[in-house]
C-alpha cells in the first residue's frame, strides 16, 4: 500500500513542475521519529503514540518537496520497513541519544537496512535526536557507537536534534537536499 501511495504523489508532484524527494524515516521505537515529522510538518511538538503501521507527509523546504515516510520502530513491525525501501532517495535514521541500553541495537538496525540492495544507494542522514536530555550522549559518540565510519559505500551526516524543539531539523534537511542535489 506504502508503494501505491508513493508513486501517487510523486505523479501527481510532477504534473505540478515541483522537486520530489523520497524521504523514509526509520529508527527503534520511541527514538522521535513522529516527533521530528510533525515538527517538520506543523511546527508544533504533538503528542505521538507509538506508530503501528506508518505516516506520511509532504513537507516544504527550500523549493524541494520531502514526501517523508515514518514507519513504526517497534520490534516485532521491523519486519515490515522493508515494504518501504524502494524508490528511496534519502534515509533517515533517527537515534535516541541519550537511551544508552539501545545504542548497539540501532547500530545493528542501521548496519542491517544499509546491506540491503534497495539501500545500496541511499544518502544517510542519521539524527541524533533528544539532545535535551542531560544523559544525551556527543554526536563523536554516537558516531563511533554506530561504526558510522565504517560505512564506505554511504554519503552520510550525523546531526544533533531535539525534535521536541525543532533544534537541529533544518540544518539536518538542509544538508539532505544538498546531497541529494548533487546526486540526481
Ligand atoms: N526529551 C525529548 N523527548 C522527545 C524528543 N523527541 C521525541 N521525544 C519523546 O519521545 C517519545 C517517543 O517519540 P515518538 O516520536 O513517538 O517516537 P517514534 O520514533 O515515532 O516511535 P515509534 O512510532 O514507536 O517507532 C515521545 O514521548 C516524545 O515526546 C526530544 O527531542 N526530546
Ligand atoms: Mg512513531
Amino acid at each position: 500500500m506504502g508503494q501505491i501511495l508513493a508513486s501517487l504523489i510523486d505523479r501527481l508532484s510532477q504534473s505540478f513542475g515541483q522537486k520530489e524527494l523520497r524521504i523514509l524515516m526509520l529508527g527503534l521505537d520511541a527514538a522521535g521519529k513522529t516527533t521530528v515529522l510533525y515538527k517538520l510538518k506543523l511546527g508544533e511538538k504533538v503528542c505521538s503514540i507509538p506508530t503501528i503501521g506508518f505516516n506520511v507527509e509532504t513537507v516544504q523546504y527550500k523549493n524541494v518537496n520531502f514526501t517523508v515516510w515514518d514507519v513504526g520502530g517497534q520490534d516485532k513491525i521491523r519486519l515490515l520497513w522493508k515494504h518501504y525501501f524502494s524508490g528511496t532517495q534519502g534515509l533517515i535514521f533517527v537515534v535516541d541519544c541519550a537511551d544508552k541500553d539501545r545504542i548497539l541495537e540501532a547500530r545493528d538496525e542501521l548496519h542491517k537496512l544499509l546491506n540491503d540492495p534497495e539501500l545500496a544507494h541511499v544518502t544517510l542522514l542519521v539524527l541524533s535526536n533528544k539532545s535535551d536530555l542531560p544523559t544525551a550522549m556527543s554526536v563523536s559518540e554516537v558516531t563511533d557507537k554506530l561504526q558510522l565510519a565504517s560505512l564506505r559505500q554511504t554519503t552520510w551526516y550525523i546531526q544533533n536534534c531535539c525534535a521536541a524543539s525543532g533544534e537541529g531539523l533544518y540544518e539536518g534537511l538542509d544538508w539532505m537536499s544538498q546531497s541529494l542535489k548533487t546526486a540526481t
